[in-house]
């Protein structure tokens, strides 16, 4: 028999939970409650879920017990020193100045790469090194950004790819990326791990701001169906994007590097995903999505033309497709999204007629962007870059992370060159 305790500031109780019935129905696997076993899990268990999951498992409830203080604070939660987001010029100095005040497990979580990271260097190499042709006598007076993704009109060609654990970063977590989104209309996708409740983050959305909801089809279908009809139910959420590019999670050796210290029961990502289906096929899973939401689909995580065709087979149920080697955090040596586009251009040009096309990876500059759009992309998404933002500053810092002036003019020159 385990005993573990959980301590839950976050409903503003001390709860104490005995888990031991549940340890094998944990979509972390039993070792992510295991290795807590005696101890005050507050912080393993407060940066991971959102604050209702402790409802699901109010019959383990066994009374009241003291929270036990922190040793160091959990992350920056504590530190939350002002940085002068003005001083920030780039999203390197954003990474870096993020860095400075973020716990060693976000870091390592948020920055590890699989393998040798061969994949999260060319995703950012892929685009320096292709040139752009700039075209003289243009009229550059008007900037406009504004376009439309999937009909809804956005502020941005720039979107926040999901990122799973905001909060392990900035106390704020997945609401205050969606805070640093709002003035930019820009969409945001909130991740199947998402550390606020898909709930919370669109609580305070303003009238068109617009969101997806990132899926990894869960081992017990139930629960997967079960997030499904509560996405359906929410509005500002117009998309179902399901990722396909991890059905296990690659070998992240920073993020198991500082968790073997830590405890012996492997990285934060092995754990996040231990309850993730790696059965997924063509014939079989978007039948079975089809049948769970009303909600458009967009798979994520495509990497050759290939499949990029093979998802226009199942347009208009999915409408879109996102390139993407999940930062190079899944199979390294997957190629770069540009890379995809390049492919999709020479052999199936007709794919962006049928679906739109969707890239991540590697972005540091808004000439990046440029390049992606100028290759047939609809949008482009940022993933590390928007989490490095809210750590570094929270809302604000995210904001910095979307606005970063001198990138954005650049953005709008291009942007001018490309529609002539
Ligand atoms: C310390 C005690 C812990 C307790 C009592 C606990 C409890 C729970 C509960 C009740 C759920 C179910 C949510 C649902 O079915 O919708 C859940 C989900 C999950 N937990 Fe934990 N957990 C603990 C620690 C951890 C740790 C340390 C990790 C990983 C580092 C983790 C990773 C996950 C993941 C990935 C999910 C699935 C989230 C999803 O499907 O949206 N858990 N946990
Ligand atoms: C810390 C972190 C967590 C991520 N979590 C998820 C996730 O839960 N679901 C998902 O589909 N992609 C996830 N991704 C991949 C991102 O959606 C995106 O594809 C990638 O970060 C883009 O690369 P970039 O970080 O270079 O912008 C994650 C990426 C990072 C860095």
């Amino acid at each position: 028999m385990y005993e573990i305790q959980v301590l839950s500031h976050i409903l503003g109780l001390a709860n104490c939970e005995k888990v031991t019935n549940f340890l094998e129905e944990h979509p972390g696997g039993s070792q992510a409650i295991l290795r807590c076993a005696g101890r005050d899990a507050t912080e393993d268990f407060d940066l991971i879920h959102p604050a209702e999951t402790l409802k699901e498992i109010e019959s383990s409830y066994l009374g009241l017990c003291e929270p036990q203080k922190p040793k160091d604070p959990p992350s920056n939660l504590a530190l939350e020193e002002k940085t002068d987001l003005n001083t920030l010029l780039n999203l390197e100095e954003i990474e870096e100045a993020a860095t400075k005040v973020i716990s060693k497990k976000a870091w390592a979580y948020y920055y590890s790469a699989s393998d040798d990271k061969i994949s999260k260097l060319q995703n950012t190499q892929a685009y320096r090194s292709i040139m752009l042709r700039p075209r003289i006598f243009v009229d550059c007076r008007a900037c406009d950004l504004e376009m439309t993704i999937l009909g809804h009109r956005v502020g941005l060609p720039l979107f926040v790819s999901p990122t799973a654990m905001a909060r392990l970063g900035h106390s704020t977590g997945e609401a205050g990326i969606a805070q640093g989104c709002r003035p930019f209309n820009a969409l945001q996708i909130i991740a199947n791990n998402s550390s606020v409740s898909p709930e919370d983050v669109v609580a305070g959305a303003t009238p068109g701001q617009i969101f997806g909801w990132q899926l990894y089809v869960q081992l017990n279908r139930k629960s997967s169906e079960d997030m499904l009809a509560r996405v359906d139910r929410l509005d500002q959420i117009k998309f179902i994007v399901l990722t396909l590019d991890a059905p296990v999670s690659g070998k992240r050796e920073d993020d198991e590097r500082i968790n073997i210290q830590a405890s012996s029961t492997g990285s934060v990502s092995a754990q996040l995903f231990a309850g993730t289906d790696p059965s997924l096929t063509w014939a079989d899973t978007l039948k079975w999505l089809s049948k769970h939401t009303k909600k458009p689909v967009v798979l994520k995580g495509i990497q050759t033309h290939e499949d990029a065709l093979l998802a226009t087979q199942y347009a208009p149920f999915v409408k879109a497709i996102v390139l993407s080697n999940h930062g190079g955090r899944s199979l390294d040596t997957a190629p770069p999204a540009v890379h995809t586009l390049l492919e999709i251009q020479a052999y199936c040009p007709d794919v962006f007629k049928r679906v739109e096309v969707w890239v991540d990876g590697g972005i540091r500059r808004g000439t990046d962007v440029i390049k992606a759009l100028c290759l047939g992309a609809r949008c482009v998404g940022i993933g590390r870059a928007a989490l490095w933002g809210l750590a570094a500053g929270g809302a604000e810092g995210v904001e910095r992370t979307l606005k970063s002036k001198s990138d954005l003019k650049v953005c709008d020159l291009a942007l001018i060159i490309i529609s002539q």
